[in-house]
């Protein structure tokens, strides 16, 4: 891929994944900063993947072709102001944002009218190389620039374009958010399996264990639907179909909609606050 000068803006959870998974996949550590306001993460950042790092999100863009806008929502319009400020512009600059509910109608308003930005959404898996990222650009934005932050986001998982800007909160509902979910399920199904006599140790090996194997059944066998996966497990009148049947009886289908439908709503909500 294309190794550009790259600034992430914000040094947390999802800058970390995405710069482990990137050094991972060969980026090299010089062409990357990171800036925050606290050393601890800048430290531990620089100390396990050796790139550059600053407390001055100004410094950081001068040092960097790309930047990857990486705030919480509600911090993006005072940082992008003051960033302006500081800058005096960011003019050919391309600007990757990967915040929720933030449209780039309204980064562009917060930065001025830069308007060379992407509307990207990952997720924590990027650490292991193993992360799913939608993407979405206006028509204006050239191919380069498309290609660039596509084979970024590929070098740490895979990527989905959506046509319509709306399709970034439909991606944070299947896929942003979506880690904890599991994680959720795997939590109750590792207490649960506590409850049932085994230690804490055993019962996350058992429970990580089967969510790794189930993940790869899924990814190893695309002629197989999930239905048809799920069947091969459920022997009839045995153990598993009791499972599901409680499963399907208490709602699980019509939860799991409202969950992420609570998740898209909260997405739109965010793009009409900040
Ligand atoms: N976590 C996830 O799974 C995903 C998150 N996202 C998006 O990524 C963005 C970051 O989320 P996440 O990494 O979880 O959040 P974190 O809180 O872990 O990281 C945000 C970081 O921004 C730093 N920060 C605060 N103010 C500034 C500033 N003015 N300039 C530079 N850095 C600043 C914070 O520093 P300090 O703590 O020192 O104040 C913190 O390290 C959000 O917009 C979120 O919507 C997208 C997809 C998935
Ligand atoms: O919870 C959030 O708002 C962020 C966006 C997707 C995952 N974490």
């Amino acid at each position: 891929m294309e190794h550009r000068k790259l600034a992430f803006i914000g040094a947390g959870n999802m800058s970390r994944s995405l710069i482990s998974g990137l050094i991972q996949a060969g980026y090299p550590a010089d062409l990357i900063i990171a800036a925050n306001p606290s050393f601890p993460k800048l430290d531990g950042l620089a100390a396990e993947f050796g790139i550059a790092t600053t407390q001055d999100n100004a410094d950081a863009a001068a040092r960097a072709e790309v930047l990857v806008l990486a705030v919480k929502p509600q911090m993006m319009a005072a940082m992008l102001a003051k960033l302006v400020q500081t800058t005096g512009g960011l003019q050919g600059k391309l600007l990757i944002s990967i915040a929720a509910g933030i449209s780039l109608d309204r980064l562009e308003q917060m930065t001025g009218g830069h308007d060379r930005l992407i509307r990207t959404m990952p997720n924590t898996p990027s650490l292991l190389g193993l992360g799913m990222t939608g993407l979405y650009a206006k028509p204006h934005i050239g191919q380069a620039d498309r290609d660039y932050c596509e084979q970024m986001m590929q070098a740490v998982g895979k990527t989905l374009w959506v046509g319509a800007e709306d399709g970034i909160n439909q991606v944070i509902a299947a896929a942003g958010s979506a880690p904890a979910y599991f994680f959720l399920f795997m939590e109750a199904m590792a207490e649960e399996a506590q409850k049932r006599g085994f230690s804490a140790a055993e019962a996350r090996l058992l429970v990580q264990q089967t969510a790794l194997g189930a993940a790869q059944m899924v990814a190893a066998n695309p002629q197989l639907s999930l239905a048809e996966l799920r069947a091969q497990v459920t022997s009839k009148g045995g153990t598993t179909a009791e499972a599901i049947r409680c499963f399907q009886e208490q709602g699980l289908a019509p939860l799991v909609s409202q969950a992420m439908a609570a998740a898209v709503a909260r997405a739109r909500e965010l793009e009409t606050q900040l």
